[in-house]
């Protein structure tokens, strides 16, 4: 009957590569038995998120024992009724609820209408909003990747003034800040400590005011910081304003997002020179997939964040799993599919069906 003993649930949000899946891997990995369910969302749809976690041989993110539901059908900002309401009811009201929720937005996803439907009853009587845990690449920012170039701004206007001028970017970036209840600085190791204190002062003006921010390499927060923030998000809404207030519904025409796929990779120093050559020409923001390298046992994990792309082998491949190269790309609107995947493909051969 208490608040206290309904599920706590944490909604993790923050841009694309920003390193929410990472925070989440470290918290699994912190777990010490308590059972959390994990609710992953992408864009993009193929798993990935999944695929990455349950890559890390960490006990207790190894996807037996952990209770993930992946929401793969569009972004779980505008399919809350459809897929989000459903599956948070079956995850509460089965025999063996877990102890603790953590939601794993897609990238581009708007938190606010997330949170609000943790306001229906079925589910607001069970479970409340912990917190909501807006992870930032403070490198990317810091490096002004959402912030414009005024001169443009300025020549764009003055070019039509009808224009309403709206970077898509800037958009979900100030809406995920702005319902934080936590903000966790990322990729600190990237930054200096004078960039870091500069970046605070720049989102703290941005942020509702006692919200916290934390810096954090690789997601190395205590679950204590992270989890028990005590928020009940969903009954302060009002004073967490978003896009999406003013908009009748939000979609994601402004990005792109499609899958390449391609034989096995020999050279990988030569692929990934590709892949920057392809970043740098298109407008991507983000990659990630696996590659198949003929001779390894393991197979190997890409992810890229603007022009800074990490690889590793991240596990064997199973005996039973396709070997298979394929990479999600997602970009700016207008995205030249074909282009892009003529260039990461260049040199490989298809494929294997
Ligand atoms: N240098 C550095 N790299 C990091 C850090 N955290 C994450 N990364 C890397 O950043 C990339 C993206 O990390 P993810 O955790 O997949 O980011 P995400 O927010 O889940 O990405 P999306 O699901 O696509 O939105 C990966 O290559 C990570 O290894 C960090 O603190 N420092």
């Amino acid at each position: 009957m208490s608040v206290a003993r309904k599920i706590p649930a944490t909604v993790v949000t923050g841009f694309l590569g920003a390193g929410k899946t990472t925070l989440i891997r470290h918290l699994m990995e912190q777990a010490n038995g308590r059972r959390i369910a994990l609710v992953i969302n992408e864009f993009g749809d193929l798993g990935m998120d999944r695929e990455i976690l349950t890559g890390c041989g960490v006990q207790g993110c190894d996807g037996e024992e952990t209770n993930i539901v992946e929401l793969a059908n569009g972004c779980i900002c505008c399919t809350v009724a459809d897929e989000f309401l459903p599956t948070m009811e079956k995850l509460v009201m089965g025999a063996n609820p877990p102890d603790a929720i953590v939601i794993e937005t897609s990238g581009l996803a708007l938190p606010k209408p997330l949170v609000k439907a943790f306001q229906w009853p079925e589910i607001r009587s069970r479970v409340t909003v912990d917190g909501v845990v807006t992870v930032v690449d403070a490198h990317a920012v810091a490096g002004g990747r959402f912030a414009d170039d005024p001169d443009a701004v300025q020549a764009q206007r003055e070019a039509d003034a009808a224009l309403d001028h709206d970077n898509p970017l800037e958009e979900v970036f100030e809406d995920q800040l702005a319902c934080a209840d936590m903000v966790i600085l990322n990729k600190a190791d990237l930054l200096d400590e004078a960039g870091m204190d500069v970046l605070e002062q720049d989102l703290r003006a941005r942020l509702r005011p006692g919200v916290k921010l934390v810096p954090a390499a690789f997601g190395k927060v205590e679950p204590a910081v992270l989890l028990g923030l005590d928020a009940a998000a969903e009954d302060d809404l009002d004073v967490r304003p978003s896009h999406h207030d003013t908009e009748d519904d939000h979609d994601h025409d402004d990005f792109d997002s499609f899958v390449v796929e391609f034989g096995p990779v020999d050279d990988l120093d030569a692929f990934e020179a590709r892949l920057h050559a392809a970043i740098a020409g298109h407008d991507i923001l983000r990659v990630k997939g696996f590659l198949d390298v003929p001779g390894k046992a393991a197979r190997h994990l890409v992810q890229a964040v603007g022009p800074r792309i990490d690889r590793w082998y991240d596990r064997p491949w199973k005996p039973e799993e396709h070997r298979r190269s394929h990479l999600v790309v997602i970009g700016l609107h207008g995205l030249d599919e074909a282009a892009v995947a003529e260039a990461i493909r260049s040199g490989l051969t298809a494929p294997a069906a």
